[in-house]
Protein backbone atom coordinates (compact mmCIF):
# COMPACT_ATOMS: atom_id res chain seq x y z
CA UNK A 1 0.00 0.00 0.00
CA UNK A 2 0.99 3.40 -0.92
CA UNK A 3 2.24 6.03 1.84
CA UNK A 4 -0.58 8.41 -0.02
CA UNK A 5 -3.66 5.63 0.94
CA UNK A 6 -2.24 5.37 4.51
CA UNK A 7 -4.17 8.54 5.25
CA UNK A 8 -6.06 7.35 8.46
CA UNK A 9 -3.80 8.57 11.14
CA UNK A 10 -3.48 7.50 14.64
CA UNK A 11 -1.63 8.47 17.99
CA UNK A 12 -1.74 8.19 21.84
CA UNK A 13 -3.66 11.57 22.33
CA UNK A 14 -2.76 11.71 26.39
CA UNK A 15 0.40 12.47 28.06
CA UNK A 16 2.90 9.49 27.69
CA UNK A 17 3.89 6.92 31.16
CA UNK A 18 6.36 8.43 32.66
CA UNK A 19 8.61 6.06 35.03
CA UNK A 20 6.66 6.30 37.61
CA UNK A 21 3.74 4.92 36.29
CA UNK A 22 0.57 5.36 33.64
CA UNK A 23 -2.31 7.51 34.22
CA UNK A 24 -5.68 5.80 34.66
CA UNK A 25 -6.87 5.91 31.21
CA UNK A 26 -5.15 6.74 27.45
CA UNK A 27 -6.71 7.78 24.89
CA UNK A 28 -5.89 7.05 21.48
CA UNK A 29 -7.50 8.70 18.52
CA UNK A 30 -7.62 7.90 14.69
CA UNK A 31 -8.81 10.12 11.89
CA UNK A 32 -9.39 9.44 8.30
CA UNK A 33 -11.29 7.71 5.89
CA UNK A 34 -10.80 4.39 7.36
CA UNK A 35 -11.10 5.06 10.94
CA UNK A 36 -14.26 3.26 11.21
CA UNK A 37 -12.77 0.05 9.52
CA UNK A 38 -9.79 0.45 12.05
CA UNK A 39 -12.67 0.72 14.94
CA UNK A 40 -14.48 -2.47 13.44
CA UNK A 41 -11.19 -4.70 12.76
CA UNK A 42 -9.93 -3.75 16.39
CA UNK A 43 -12.84 -4.62 18.34
CA UNK A 44 -14.87 -7.37 16.36
CA UNK A 45 -13.13 -10.80 16.64
CA UNK A 46 -12.02 -12.49 13.42
CA UNK A 47 -13.41 -8.93 11.42
CA UNK A 48 -9.49 -8.44 10.08
CA UNK A 49 -9.11 -11.87 8.58
CA UNK A 50 -12.75 -11.72 6.95
CA UNK A 51 -11.98 -8.33 5.17
CA UNK A 52 -15.25 -7.11 7.67
CA UNK A 53 -16.12 -3.22 7.31
CA UNK A 54 -17.32 -0.23 8.44
CA UNK A 55 -20.55 -1.40 7.17
CA UNK A 56 -20.14 -4.35 9.82
CA UNK A 57 -22.96 -4.26 12.42
CA UNK A 58 -20.15 -4.01 15.27
CA UNK A 59 -19.94 -0.45 14.19
CA UNK A 60 -21.34 1.61 17.38
CA UNK A 61 -23.62 5.05 16.78
CA UNK A 62 -22.12 7.89 16.83
CA UNK A 63 -20.74 9.54 19.67
CA UNK A 64 -21.39 6.66 22.04
CA UNK A 65 -19.15 5.40 23.70
CA UNK A 66 -19.54 1.03 24.03
CA UNK A 67 -17.31 -1.30 25.98
CA UNK A 68 -15.47 -3.44 23.72
CA UNK A 69 -12.60 -5.90 24.07
CA UNK A 70 -9.26 -4.17 22.14
CA UNK A 71 -8.05 -6.79 20.17
CA UNK A 72 -4.74 -7.77 17.74
CA UNK A 73 -6.12 -7.71 14.30
CA UNK A 74 -3.18 -9.96 13.46
CA UNK A 75 -3.73 -12.81 15.90
CA UNK A 76 -7.18 -11.84 17.66
CA UNK A 77 -5.50 -11.49 21.12
CA UNK A 78 -7.12 -9.33 23.59
CA UNK A 79 -5.00 -6.23 24.85
CA UNK A 80 -7.35 -4.63 26.52
CA UNK A 81 -10.94 -4.19 27.37
CA UNK A 82 -12.06 -0.23 27.45
CA UNK A 83 -14.50 2.36 25.64
CA UNK A 84 -14.65 2.37 21.73
CA UNK A 85 -15.98 5.86 20.24
CA UNK A 86 -17.39 7.48 16.86
CA UNK A 87 -17.25 10.62 15.51
CA UNK A 88 -18.88 10.82 11.96
CA UNK A 89 -17.68 12.87 9.38
CA UNK A 90 -17.99 15.83 9.19
CA UNK A 91 -18.83 16.22 12.90
CA UNK A 92 -15.53 15.84 14.62
CA UNK A 93 -12.38 17.77 15.49
CA UNK A 94 -10.54 17.20 12.41
CA UNK A 95 -13.62 16.64 10.42
CA UNK A 96 -13.30 13.23 9.23
CA UNK A 97 -14.22 10.22 10.43
CA UNK A 98 -12.99 9.68 13.82
CA UNK A 99 -12.31 6.96 16.13
CA UNK A 100 -11.42 7.30 19.77
CA UNK A 101 -10.18 4.59 22.25
CA UNK A 102 -9.93 4.83 26.05
CA UNK A 103 -7.84 2.40 27.44
CA UNK A 104 -6.20 1.83 30.65
CA UNK A 105 -2.74 4.36 31.02
CA UNK A 106 0.05 1.61 31.25
CA UNK A 107 2.91 1.83 28.59
CA UNK A 108 2.70 -2.22 28.19
CA UNK A 109 -0.90 -1.33 26.62
CA UNK A 110 -0.48 1.40 24.89
CA UNK A 111 3.03 0.29 23.33
CA UNK A 112 0.97 -3.21 22.63
CA UNK A 113 -2.06 -1.15 20.91
CA UNK A 114 0.10 1.34 19.05
CA UNK A 115 1.60 -1.76 17.50
CA UNK A 116 -2.07 -3.51 16.57
CA UNK A 117 -3.22 -0.40 15.37
CA UNK A 118 0.22 -0.04 12.99
CA UNK A 119 -0.26 -3.55 11.43
CA UNK A 120 -3.56 -2.29 9.48
CA UNK A 121 -2.08 -1.31 6.28
CA UNK A 122 -4.20 1.29 5.73
CA UNK A 123 -3.13 3.51 9.31
CA UNK A 124 0.15 5.58 9.99
CA UNK A 125 1.46 7.31 12.81
CA UNK A 126 0.16 11.12 13.04
CA UNK A 127 2.46 13.48 12.66
CA UNK A 128 2.91 16.24 15.54
CA UNK A 129 0.24 18.74 15.22
CA UNK A 130 -1.73 16.88 12.45
CA UNK A 131 -4.99 16.25 13.85
CA UNK A 132 -5.56 19.87 14.31
CA UNK A 133 -3.80 20.42 10.89
CA UNK A 134 -6.63 18.22 9.49
CA UNK A 135 -9.26 20.46 11.38
CA UNK A 136 -7.96 23.49 9.83
CA UNK A 137 -7.55 21.88 6.55
CA UNK A 138 -11.63 20.83 6.82
CA UNK A 139 -12.49 24.74 7.97
CA UNK A 140 -13.29 23.44 11.84
CA UNK A 141 -11.28 26.57 12.97
CA UNK A 142 -8.72 29.25 11.53
CA UNK A 143 -5.03 29.41 11.86
CA UNK A 144 -5.18 31.58 14.89
CA UNK A 145 -7.64 29.19 16.89
CA UNK A 146 -5.43 26.14 16.01
CA UNK A 147 -2.59 28.00 17.13
CA UNK A 148 -4.76 28.56 20.22
CA UNK A 149 -5.22 24.88 21.09
CA UNK A 150 -1.17 24.80 21.32
CA UNK A 151 -1.52 27.35 23.50
CA UNK A 152 -3.73 26.11 25.73
CA UNK A 153 -2.39 22.61 26.00
CA UNK A 154 0.95 24.62 27.07
CA UNK A 155 -1.19 26.91 29.52
CA UNK A 156 0.53 26.62 32.96
CA UNK A 157 -1.28 29.37 34.70
CA UNK A 158 -4.88 30.39 34.47
CA UNK A 159 -4.23 34.00 33.02
CA UNK A 160 -2.69 31.77 29.90
CA UNK A 161 -5.44 29.24 30.15
CA UNK A 162 -8.24 31.94 30.04
CA UNK A 163 -6.40 33.77 27.07
CA UNK A 164 -5.72 30.37 25.22
CA UNK A 165 -9.34 29.54 25.30
CA UNK A 166 -10.47 32.95 23.94
CA UNK A 167 -8.08 32.42 21.45
CA UNK A 168 -9.28 28.74 20.52
CA UNK A 169 -12.87 30.16 20.94
CA UNK A 170 -11.99 32.18 17.61
CA UNK A 171 -11.98 35.75 19.55
CA UNK A 172 -8.54 36.43 17.82
CA UNK A 173 -9.35 35.01 14.12
CA UNK A 174 -12.87 37.52 14.08
CA UNK A 175 -10.93 40.90 15.24
CA UNK A 176 -8.77 39.93 12.12
CA UNK A 177 -11.62 38.59 9.80
CA UNK A 178 -13.30 41.98 10.66
CA UNK A 179 -10.49 44.56 9.55
CA UNK A 180 -9.81 41.95 6.71
CA UNK A 181 -13.55 42.01 5.62
CA UNK A 182 -13.66 46.02 5.98
CA UNK A 183 -10.28 46.33 3.95
CA UNK A 184 -12.37 44.27 1.46
CA UNK A 185 -14.98 46.99 1.12
CA UNK A 186 -12.36 49.71 0.78
CA UNK A 187 -11.05 47.36 -2.02
CA UNK A 188 -14.16 46.66 -3.93
CA UNK A 189 -14.99 50.43 -4.05
CA UNK A 190 -12.12 50.56 -5.33
CA UNK A 191 -11.79 48.19 -8.10
CA UNK A 192 -15.44 49.52 -8.98
CA UNK A 193 -13.72 52.48 -10.00
CA UNK A 194 -10.78 50.92 -11.69
CA UNK A 195 -13.82 48.97 -13.69
CA UNK A 196 -15.88 52.06 -14.65
CA UNK A 197 -13.87 55.43 -14.62
CA UNK A 198 -16.08 57.21 -16.24
CA UNK A 199 -18.96 56.95 -13.65
CA UNK A 200 -19.57 60.52 -12.58
CA UNK A 201 -18.43 59.94 -8.74
CA UNK A 202 -18.75 62.95 -6.50
CA UNK A 203 -15.63 62.64 -5.22
CA UNK A 204 -12.09 60.72 -6.02
CA UNK A 205 -12.47 56.87 -4.80
CA UNK A 206 -9.73 56.69 -3.48
CA UNK A 207 -10.11 59.66 -1.07
CA UNK A 208 -13.67 58.34 -0.09
CA UNK A 209 -12.11 55.29 1.30
CA UNK A 210 -9.80 57.39 3.40
CA UNK A 211 -11.28 57.66 6.46
CA UNK A 212 -11.64 53.60 6.38
CA UNK A 213 -8.15 52.81 5.66
CA UNK A 214 -7.32 55.36 8.15
CA UNK A 215 -9.38 54.51 11.64
CA UNK A 216 -8.29 50.46 10.41
CA UNK A 217 -4.22 51.73 10.89
CA UNK A 218 -5.00 53.66 14.06
CA UNK A 219 -6.49 50.29 15.20
CA UNK A 220 -3.59 47.93 13.90
CA UNK A 221 -0.87 50.24 15.24
CA UNK A 222 -2.82 50.31 19.07
CA UNK A 223 -2.75 46.68 18.90
CA UNK A 224 0.89 46.13 17.82
CA UNK A 225 1.82 48.45 20.67
CA UNK A 226 -0.12 46.28 22.91
CA UNK A 227 2.39 43.68 24.45
CA UNK A 228 0.23 42.30 26.79
CA UNK A 229 -0.73 38.90 25.25
CA UNK A 230 2.88 38.03 24.07
CA UNK A 231 4.04 38.70 27.43
CA UNK A 232 1.28 36.29 29.01
CA UNK A 233 1.93 33.95 26.67
CA UNK A 234 5.83 34.02 27.31
CA UNK A 235 5.56 35.06 30.69
CA UNK A 236 6.23 38.25 32.14
CA UNK A 237 10.69 38.84 32.42
CA UNK A 238 11.80 40.00 35.49
CA UNK A 239 15.32 40.96 36.25
CA UNK A 240 17.28 40.66 39.56
CA UNK A 241 20.26 42.65 39.46
CA UNK A 242 22.69 44.24 41.61
CA UNK A 243 26.40 44.43 42.44
CA UNK A 244 28.15 41.65 43.67
CA UNK A 245 26.97 39.57 46.62
CA UNK A 246 24.05 41.46 47.55
CA UNK A 247 22.40 38.45 47.44
CA UNK A 248 20.41 38.13 44.00
CA UNK A 249 20.98 34.47 43.88
CA UNK A 250 19.90 33.88 47.88
CA UNK A 251 16.58 36.32 46.89
CA UNK A 252 15.89 33.78 43.20
CA UNK A 253 16.31 30.66 45.31
CA UNK A 254 14.02 32.00 48.19
CA UNK A 255 11.30 32.93 45.87
CA UNK A 256 12.09 29.64 43.70
CA UNK A 257 11.44 27.96 47.09
CA UNK A 258 14.56 25.60 45.96
CA UNK A 259 18.51 25.70 45.25
CA UNK A 260 17.65 27.35 41.46
CA UNK A 261 21.51 29.26 41.83
CA UNK A 262 24.56 28.37 44.05
CA UNK A 263 25.14 31.40 47.29
CA UNK A 264 28.23 31.78 48.44
CA UNK A 265 30.48 34.31 50.62
CA UNK A 266 32.62 34.72 47.22
CA UNK A 267 31.94 38.15 44.88
CA UNK A 268 31.11 37.03 41.05
CA UNK A 269 29.66 33.53 42.24
CA UNK A 270 26.79 34.27 39.64
CA UNK A 271 28.02 34.35 35.94
CA UNK A 272 25.27 32.72 33.55
CA UNK A 273 21.62 33.87 33.89
CA UNK A 274 19.36 31.55 35.68
CA UNK A 275 15.53 31.56 35.04
CA UNK A 276 13.59 30.02 37.26
CA UNK A 277 9.75 29.89 35.92
CA UNK A 278 6.91 30.76 38.29
CA UNK A 279 3.23 31.08 38.34
CA UNK A 280 2.75 34.31 40.19
CA UNK A 281 -1.01 34.73 41.73
CA UNK A 282 -2.08 33.05 38.49
CA UNK A 283 -0.03 34.71 36.18
CA UNK A 284 3.84 33.36 34.31
CA UNK A 285 6.69 34.71 35.05
CA UNK A 286 10.04 34.03 34.67
CA UNK A 287 12.73 35.40 37.23
CA UNK A 288 16.22 35.76 35.96
CA UNK A 289 19.14 36.15 38.56
CA UNK A 290 22.54 37.50 37.25
CA UNK A 291 25.80 37.92 37.94
CA UNK A 292 27.00 40.98 39.76
CA UNK A 293 27.49 43.93 38.35
CA UNK A 294 31.15 44.98 38.51
CA UNK A 295 34.32 45.79 36.44
CA UNK A 296 36.38 42.74 36.59
CA UNK A 297 39.32 41.38 34.44
CA UNK A 298 37.90 37.65 34.36
CA UNK A 299 37.00 37.08 30.79
CA UNK A 300 34.47 34.75 31.93
CA UNK A 301 32.93 37.10 34.32
CA UNK A 302 32.60 39.91 32.11
CA UNK A 303 30.86 38.08 29.98
CA UNK A 304 28.84 37.29 32.57
CA UNK A 305 28.10 41.03 33.38
CA UNK A 306 27.42 41.67 30.04
CA UNK A 307 24.70 38.85 29.80
CA UNK A 308 23.15 40.85 32.65
CA UNK A 309 23.01 43.59 31.38
CA UNK A 310 21.53 42.70 28.33
CA UNK A 311 18.79 41.01 30.17
CA UNK A 312 18.10 44.06 32.55
CA UNK A 313 17.42 45.97 29.35
CA UNK A 314 15.27 43.73 27.58
CA UNK A 315 12.91 42.42 30.88
CA UNK A 316 9.93 43.58 31.89
CA UNK A 317 10.31 44.66 35.28
CA UNK A 318 14.11 44.92 37.19
CA UNK A 319 14.58 44.25 41.07
CA UNK A 320 18.04 46.00 41.62
CA UNK A 321 19.31 44.30 44.85
CA UNK A 322 21.38 46.03 47.10
CA UNK A 323 23.16 44.92 50.56
CA UNK A 324 22.68 46.64 53.55
CA UNK A 325 25.69 45.53 55.12
CA UNK A 326 28.76 42.96 54.60
CA UNK A 327 29.05 39.29 55.64
CA UNK A 328 30.59 41.03 58.65
CA UNK A 329 27.36 43.07 59.65
CA UNK A 330 29.35 46.36 58.95
CA UNK A 331 26.74 48.90 57.45
CA UNK A 332 27.25 49.51 53.77
CA UNK A 333 26.33 52.67 52.31
CA UNK A 334 23.72 50.94 50.13
CA UNK A 335 22.11 54.39 48.79
CA UNK A 336 25.27 55.00 47.08
CA UNK A 337 25.62 51.16 45.54
CA UNK A 338 22.03 51.46 44.30
CA UNK A 339 22.77 55.28 43.01
CA UNK A 340 25.70 53.53 41.01
CA UNK A 341 24.20 50.58 40.07
CA UNK A 342 21.39 52.60 38.34
CA UNK A 343 23.81 55.06 36.63
CA UNK A 344 25.43 51.68 35.38
CA UNK A 345 21.52 50.77 33.10
CA UNK A 346 20.20 52.68 30.88
CA UNK A 347 16.57 51.68 31.17
CA UNK A 348 14.55 51.84 34.46
CA UNK A 349 11.09 52.26 35.16
CA UNK A 350 9.81 54.01 38.37
CA UNK A 351 6.26 52.16 37.42
CA UNK A 352 7.57 48.59 37.60
CA UNK A 353 10.64 48.42 39.19
CA UNK A 354 11.72 48.21 42.53
CA UNK A 355 15.38 48.68 44.79
CA UNK A 356 15.55 46.05 47.45
CA UNK A 357 18.07 46.44 50.34
CA UNK A 358 18.71 43.26 50.97
CA UNK A 359 20.05 41.65 54.67
CA UNK A 360 17.73 43.82 56.26
CA UNK A 361 17.94 41.36 59.78
CA UNK A 362 22.21 43.27 59.66
CA UNK A 363 20.84 46.89 59.66
CA UNK A 364 20.37 48.50 62.65
CA UNK A 365 16.66 49.92 62.55
CA UNK A 366 18.16 53.02 62.91
CA UNK A 367 18.92 53.29 58.96
CA UNK A 368 15.52 54.00 57.28
CA UNK A 369 17.73 55.38 53.98
CA UNK A 370 16.31 57.34 51.30
CA UNK A 371 12.47 56.30 49.92
CA UNK A 372 13.04 56.86 46.39
CA UNK A 373 16.10 56.94 44.10
CA UNK A 374 16.09 58.26 41.02
CA UNK A 375 12.02 57.52 41.32
CA UNK A 376 12.05 54.23 41.54
CA UNK A 377 10.10 52.77 45.30
CA UNK A 378 12.68 50.90 48.07
CA UNK A 379 11.61 48.09 50.20
CA UNK A 380 13.73 46.44 53.01
CA UNK A 381 13.83 42.61 52.95
CA UNK A 382 15.92 39.86 54.16
CA UNK A 383 16.69 36.72 51.68
CA UNK A 384 18.00 35.11 55.34
CA UNK A 385 15.10 35.29 57.49
CA UNK A 386 12.30 36.03 54.97
CA UNK A 387 11.05 39.20 56.54
CA UNK A 388 9.70 40.83 53.39
CA UNK A 389 9.55 38.70 51.20
CA UNK A 390 5.69 38.06 51.32
CA UNK A 391 5.23 41.99 50.84
CA UNK A 392 7.55 41.48 48.07
CA UNK A 393 5.63 39.34 46.00
CA UNK A 394 2.34 40.67 46.93
CA UNK A 395 3.94 44.00 45.12
CA UNK A 396 5.01 41.98 42.13
CA UNK A 397 2.05 40.10 41.71
CA UNK A 398 0.36 43.96 41.40
CA UNK A 399 2.75 44.94 39.16
CA UNK A 400 2.53 41.74 36.77
CA UNK A 401 -0.96 42.34 36.51
CA UNK A 402 -0.91 45.54 35.76
CA UNK A 403 1.88 44.48 33.06
CA UNK A 404 -0.88 41.63 31.61
CA UNK A 405 -3.45 44.63 31.46
CA UNK A 406 -5.36 42.92 34.81
CA UNK A 407 -6.96 45.23 37.76
CA UNK A 408 -4.35 43.86 40.42
CA UNK A 409 -6.45 40.99 42.17
CA UNK A 410 -8.23 39.89 38.99
CA UNK A 411 -6.98 36.69 39.41
CA UNK A 412 -7.92 35.76 42.61
CA UNK A 413 -10.90 33.36 42.68
CA UNK A 414 -13.62 35.60 42.61
CA UNK A 415 -16.55 34.88 40.21
CA UNK A 416 -15.73 35.95 36.70
CA UNK A 417 -13.47 38.20 38.21
CA UNK A 418 -11.32 38.99 35.10
CA UNK A 419 -14.73 39.37 32.64
CA UNK A 420 -13.76 43.01 32.16
CA UNK A 421 -10.78 42.47 30.42
CA UNK A 422 -12.79 39.25 28.10
CA UNK A 423 -14.98 42.14 26.71
CA UNK A 424 -11.65 44.11 25.66
CA UNK A 425 -10.54 43.23 22.09
CA UNK A 426 -8.32 40.36 22.52
CA UNK A 427 -4.77 41.48 21.96
CA UNK A 428 -2.20 40.27 20.01
CA UNK A 429 -0.01 36.97 21.00
CA UNK A 430 2.64 35.26 18.78
CA UNK A 431 5.25 36.87 16.53
CA UNK A 432 3.92 35.62 13.36
CA UNK A 433 0.65 37.94 13.67
CA UNK A 434 3.03 40.58 14.68
CA UNK A 435 4.98 39.96 11.99
CA UNK A 436 1.79 40.04 8.96
CA UNK A 437 0.04 43.04 11.55
CA UNK A 438 3.33 45.29 10.89
CA UNK A 439 3.33 43.86 7.07
CA UNK A 440 -0.44 44.88 6.83
CA UNK A 441 0.53 48.36 8.30
CA UNK A 442 3.26 49.08 5.92
CA UNK A 443 0.79 48.51 3.09
CA UNK A 444 -1.95 50.44 4.52
CA UNK A 445 0.28 53.53 5.25
CA UNK A 446 1.70 53.42 1.66
CA UNK A 447 -2.09 53.35 0.58
CA UNK A 448 -3.17 56.18 2.35
CA UNK A 449 0.09 58.42 1.45
CA UNK A 450 -0.57 57.64 -2.20
CA UNK A 451 -4.25 58.48 -1.95
CA UNK A 452 -3.44 61.98 0.15
CA UNK A 453 -3.42 63.68 -2.87
CA UNK A 454 -6.24 63.04 -3.93
CA UNK A 455 -5.54 62.42 -7.27
CA UNK A 456 -3.82 58.99 -6.90
CA UNK A 457 -5.28 56.49 -9.45
CA UNK A 458 -7.39 53.81 -7.98
CA UNK A 459 -4.99 51.19 -9.06
CA UNK A 460 -2.09 52.36 -7.07
CA UNK A 461 -4.39 52.56 -4.11
CA UNK A 462 -5.99 49.31 -4.72
CA UNK A 463 -2.63 47.41 -5.15
CA UNK A 464 -1.31 48.02 -1.58
CA UNK A 465 -4.68 48.06 0.38
CA UNK A 466 -4.92 43.91 -1.68
CA UNK A 467 -1.73 43.65 -0.16
CA UNK A 468 -2.48 44.61 3.33
CA UNK A 469 -5.68 42.39 3.42
CA UNK A 470 -3.64 39.67 2.06
CA UNK A 471 -1.35 39.96 5.01
CA UNK A 472 -4.49 39.94 7.59
CA UNK A 473 -5.28 36.77 5.40
CA UNK A 474 -2.33 35.11 5.94
CA UNK A 475 -3.38 35.01 9.86
CA UNK A 476 -6.25 33.48 10.10
CA UNK A 477 -5.01 31.22 7.11
CA UNK A 478 -7.42 32.51 4.27
CA UNK A 479 -4.83 32.94 1.79
CA UNK A 480 -1.33 31.70 0.82
CA UNK A 481 -0.44 29.70 3.61
CA UNK A 482 0.42 26.65 1.90
CA UNK A 483 4.31 27.31 2.96
CA UNK A 484 3.42 28.25 6.64
CA UNK A 485 1.63 25.28 7.42
CA UNK A 486 4.62 22.43 8.13
CA UNK A 487 5.83 25.50 10.36
CA UNK A 488 2.87 26.30 12.21
CA UNK A 489 2.24 22.39 13.30
CA UNK A 490 6.00 21.68 13.66
CA UNK A 491 5.63 23.48 17.19
CA UNK A 492 2.64 20.85 18.11
CA UNK A 493 3.04 17.74 19.69
CA UNK A 494 2.04 13.98 17.95
CA UNK A 495 -1.46 13.55 19.34
CA UNK A 496 -2.95 17.07 18.64
N1 LIG B 1 22.79 38.15 56.77
C1 LIG B 1 22.35 37.97 55.54
N2 LIG B 1 23.14 37.41 54.62
C2 LIG B 1 22.66 37.23 53.38
C3 LIG B 1 21.36 37.63 53.03
N3 LIG B 1 21.17 37.32 51.71
C4 LIG B 1 22.31 36.77 51.28
N4 LIG B 1 23.22 36.69 52.28
C5 LIG B 1 24.57 36.15 52.19
O1 LIG B 1 25.30 36.96 51.30
C6 LIG B 1 26.25 36.17 50.57
C7 LIG B 1 26.09 36.38 49.09
O2 LIG B 1 24.85 35.85 48.71
P1 LIG B 1 24.51 35.49 47.20
O3 LIG B 1 23.08 35.13 47.14
O4 LIG B 1 25.49 34.51 46.66
O5 LIG B 1 24.76 36.90 46.52
P2 LIG B 1 24.75 37.28 44.98
O6 LIG B 1 24.26 38.66 44.89
O7 LIG B 1 24.04 36.26 44.20
O8 LIG B 1 26.28 37.24 44.63
P3 LIG B 1 27.03 37.11 43.21
O9 LIG B 1 26.38 36.01 42.46
O10 LIG B 1 28.40 36.76 43.58
O11 LIG B 1 26.92 38.42 42.55
C8 LIG B 1 26.02 34.75 51.02
O12 LIG B 1 26.95 34.44 52.01
C9 LIG B 1 24.63 34.77 51.58
O13 LIG B 1 24.40 33.78 52.56
C10 LIG B 1 20.55 38.24 54.04
O14 LIG B 1 19.40 38.63 53.83
N5 LIG B 1 21.10 38.39 55.27
K1 LIG C 1 28.07 35.49 45.98
MG1 LIG D 1 24.61 35.11 42.62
Amino acid sequence: MTDAARNTIYALASALPTRSGGAGVAVIRLSGPRACDALVFLTEPGAFARGGSARDPALPEPRRPVLRPFLDPANGEVIDRGLAMRFAAPRSYTGEDVVEFHLHGGRAVIDAALAAIARLPFCRLAEPGEFTRRAFEHGKLDLTAAEGVADLVGAETAAQRRQALRQVDGALGRLYEAWRASLLRALAHLEADIDFPDEDLPQGVAEAVRPELAGLRSAIAGHLADRRGERLRDGVSIAIVGPPNAGKSSLLNLIAQRDAAIVSTVAGTTRDVIDVHLDLDGYPVTIADTAGLRRSHDPIEQEGVRRARARAETADLRLLVVPAADDDGQALDWPALAHDAIAALSTWSPDTDLVIVNKADLLGAADPGPEGHHGIASMRLSARTGAGVPELLGRLGATVATLLGDAPGANDPAPLAASDNMLAPPPLTRARHREALADCLAALDRALAASADGVAPAELVAEDVRLAARALGRITGRVGVEDLLDVIFRDFCIGK
